[in-house]
């Protein structure tokens, strides 16, 4: 077994070895397909030459070209290579057992008996191995044979025959010994003829089995197995001649390292080289066993790398997913966590919000508390004597937020002429921050403070100036100095707070909008030079701020004004030197002042009858005085010593006003709500004034404000309600005519102040309300269009009426 072993591992280590020098160009050789095909060609070649040699007939049974079952059915009778060998070599194979009647050919469907079969082929076989010829095994002709190995034989008894047929010249080289033509029993195939050149390449790429019978015929121990023998003439074919040698050396070399080769012995006999030839079979397998399970176990390597990177791969992809899944769980609970705490954030904040709605609501609360609190204050202190100081003005200040708040105020100069009135109302001629007036400091911070509140108030502040020159009411805020309206009327008690309707009302937003009309005012004002004032004011000023604010969130109105008053100073005749108009203006300064001194004298005793229409000044400070403003006065004396008579009567004057208690100051609120409801009244009441004594009249209610065309009044829309909507409203309910027939009158500009009350003379005709834009806007006018010029449009057709009123036609109308 040892040796047997041994012999394995040399023989396969020469494969090995001859393979490596020669596998690369072997291995590319598609062998299979090789191999297929030569082999069939072989088989056809045997199966045309037996065909010839035979005959068709006998061949009957053969095809030309032959499958490979084909083939060994068809010689499986030994009938056809007997015959064919016999034509060769007559009686070489004495007795051929045929079917009855024909030596030759077989009768058709009657089969040969095994036992015949077995007799002609051996007959065959004995006869070529005499001839020595190679043979193949009986049951290589049953199913499942190798059938390469009887075509090897009977290409070898071709070979021969053509030898034969060519004289037979010398002796019959079969493998390339010289041999006997009959007698040998075995040749060498050394020799490259075709057959053996063809035979052993066969024999090494197809099928090394067939090494078997070469074995047989091997007849020197000095060579090589016959498989080894069949290599090296595969090697040695593509070799070149001079090659040879070389290759020849090599083999030798592995002969004589090969332990295998150098103690293999030829078998004596037939049974011994079987043996031997079973031997070299295990080891042709083992070694294609090996190579087998070498080249699995290197696929198998593959595989299982592959295997492994592909585990390798899933492994990783796990883990990812599982991190991935780490993170979105997390990721996940933060989530939770984020809206859990979202809403507990939500949550706080509402609890927040709710408190800060409670203490803005609460803000409010004390706000008005703190503005109550605040006025009773100024109410109780009511007429404070004051010196005049630099630090006077820091106790207007209070004052100035009431105005914002809603509130009437006075701040009045008092004191004989000379005594610096105009000087602390005004300031110095040349102002600096310093010098600056009390109007100033005032709208400075009522601005400012106006500012401050802009998120809850709006506020529109508007800024008259007036005089009261010689008893009479005069505007300063007119660019040419001429006061065409020139005297004005004082009315108390307007809704609006304004006293002097016909005086100029401008709009100001700024301190600097104030100063420049304060300066218009002060070059309009009427002064003079006396013995005691080189620019003695001659007349009472008036600086009148009118302030309306709206509540944004409640919609309620705020109007409170504020007076700026100074005052001509008390001058005694003789002492200022006044003649002519001096004196004329003196005198009217002196009685008015006198009449403001008896209004007060009135108020501290509480009289029934307070003479405010004893002069235009009392008339004009009448809510100032009358209790329902806030009011401050600044009294003026003179330190000179001649002026002490004066100075002794103001401070009496001073203290008389000291002692008057006003009541408490009254805010002018009025909210959304009122505000519509006293419109509505205002016009039914104006409607109703209009209903008497006007028969023939018929009236209608026009809104000027062009926006109120578009949205009517709350006045309008309430009669239109009344009248059905479509209707012009008439106060006669007799002429109330549809607005078809009437049509809608536009008024197309109506310029503030232009436009009074007036009627036309003579006329009975329409009456146009014009009602005025701006602060006075619940003032209205009515004109009267002549009925027979209406009468006339409406017979024309005329259905919309515009009516143009030019403020210059105003004294004509
Ligand atoms: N506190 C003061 N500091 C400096 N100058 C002053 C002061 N008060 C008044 N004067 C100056 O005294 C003069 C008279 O002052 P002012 O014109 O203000 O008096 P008045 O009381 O208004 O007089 P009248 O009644 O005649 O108009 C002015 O030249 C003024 O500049």
């Amino acid at each position: 077994m040892a040796s047997e072993g041994f012999f394995s591992i040399s023989v396969a280590s020469v494969l090995e070895d001859v393979l490596k020098e020669h596998g690369k160009r072997l291995s590319d050789m598609d062998l299979a397909s090789r191999k297929a095909e030569e082999a069939a060609a072989r088989r056809y070649e045997v199966a045309r030459w037996l065909r010839k040699t035979v005959g068709v007939v006998g061949a009957k049974d053969l095809p030309e070209e032959p499958s490979e079952e084909e083939f060994r059915l068809g010689l499986r009778s030994g009938l056809i290579l007997c015959n064919a060998l016999n034509k060769i070599q007559p009686a070489a194979v004495p007795k051929i057992v045929a079917s009855s009647g024909d030596s030759v050919v077989m009768p058709d469907g009657a089969p040969l008996s095994a036992y015949q079969y077995f007799e002609n082929v051996r007959n065959f076989l004995v006869a070529v191995q005499d001839i020595g010829l190679p043979t193949f095994e009986v049951s290589d002709l049953e199913q499942g044979g190798k059938s390469s190995r009887i075509v090897n034989c009977v290409l070898a008894l071709k070979s021969y025959s053509e030898w034969r047929q060519m004289g037979g010249g010398g002796s019959w080289k079969f493998g390339g010994n010289a041999k006997p033509s009959i007698s040998g029993k075995a040749f060498m195939r050394k020799n490259f003829d075709p057959f053996s050149n063809s035979l052993a390449r066969s024999q090494f790429m197809d099928d090394r089995e067939s090494s078997e019978q070469n074995l047989n015929q091997v007849e020197s121990s000095e060579m090589p197995s016959p498989s080894l023998n069949v290599l090296v003439h595969a090697i040695l074919s593509d070799k070149k001649p001079e090659e040879v040698p070389a290759v020849k050396t090599a083999i030798k070399g592995l002969q004589d390292d090969g332990k295998s080769f150098s103690k293999m012995k030829i078998p004596a006999d037939q049974s011994s080289a079987i043996s031997e030839f079973k031997k070299e079979k295990e080891v042709v397998k083992c070694t294609r066993l090996k190579e087998n399970f070498h080249n699995n176990m290197k696929h198998e390597e593959a595989s299982k790398e592959q295997l492994l990177k592909q585990y390798s791969i899933i492994d990783r992809q796990q883990r990812d997913i599982q991190l991935l899944r780490r993170d979105l769980q997390t990721a996940r609970a933060g989530m939770e966590f984020m809206q859990m705490k979202y809403l507990e954030e939500i949550h706080v904040v509402g609890k927040h919000m709710h408190s800060l709605a409670n203490a803005a609501s609460g803000y409010h609360k004390v706000l008005a508390e703190n503005r109550k609190l605040y006025n009773q204050v100024q109410d109780l202190k009511a007429l404070i004597l004051l010196d005049v100081s630099e630090e006077v003005f820091s106790d207007t200040q209070p004052l100035i937020r009431s105005v914002l708040d809603g509130y009437n105020v006075c701040i009045f100069a008092y004191g004989q002429t000379g005594s610096g009135k105009t000087y602390t109302m005004s300031g110095a001629k040349v102002v600096n921050t310093q010098n600056m007036g009390v109007n100033y400091r005032a709208l400075s911070d009522l601005f400012n403070l106006a500012e401050k509140r802009r998120g809850t108030f709006t506020y529109n502040i508007a800024v008259q100036m007036i005089e009261i020159y010689n008893e009479q009411v005069r505007d300063l805020l007119v660019c040419d100095g001429l006061n065409r309206r020139y005297p004005f009327k004082i009315r108390n008690g307007t809704q609006n707070g304004v006293n002097v309707p016909d005086a100029n009302l401008v709009s100001v937003t700024s301190t600097a909008g104030v100063i420049e009309l304060m300066n218009i005012g002060m070059r309009n004002r009427a002064v003079g030079a006396t013995a005691l004032n080189d620019r003695s004011s001659r007349s009472h000023s008036c600086l009148t701020v009118h302030v309306q604010g709206r509540d944004l969130t409640s919609g309620t109105i705020l109007r409170g004004c504020m007076n700026l008053v100074d005052l001509a100073g008390s001058e005694r005749v003789d002492k200022s030197e006044a003649t002519g108009e001096r004196l004329k203006e003196a005198q009217h300064i002196n009685k008015s002042l006198s009449a403001l001194g008896d209004v007060i004298y009135a108020l501290a005793q509480n009289h029934s009858h307070v003479p405010y229409r004893n002069s235009k000044l009392t008339q004009l400070l009448q809510d100032s005085l009358g209790g329902q403003a806030k009011t401050l006065m600044f009294v003026h004396i003179s330190p000179e010593m001649d002026a002490i008579g004066e100075t002794i009567s103001t401070l009496k004057f001073a203290e008389r006003v000291s002692t008057v208690e006003l009541g408490a100051a009254r805010l002018n609120k009025e909210s959304l709500e009122g505000r519509e409801l006293k419109e509505q009244v205002g016009s039914l009441k104006a409607a109703l004034a209009k209903t008497e004594g006007q028969s023939e009249h018929f009236q209608t209610i026009i809104p000027t404000d062009p926006p109120a065309l578009k949205a009517r009044t709350p006045a309008s829309a309430y009669l239109n309600k009344r009248h059905g909507g479509d209707f012009l409203s008439f106060q006669n309910e007799n002429h109330r005519q549809p607005m078809e027939e009437v049509g809608n009158i536009e008024v197309s500009r109506v310029e503030v102040g232009a436009v009074r009350k007036s009627r036309i003379e003579g006329g009975c005709g329409l009456n146009v309300e014009v009602v005025e834009l701006g602060p006075r806007s619940s003032v209205s006018y009515t004109i009267e269009l002549n009925t027979s010029v209406v009468r006339s449009a409406l017979r024309r057709g005329c259905r919309v009426w515009k009516i143009t009123v030019e403020a210059a036609d105003r004294d004509n109308i």
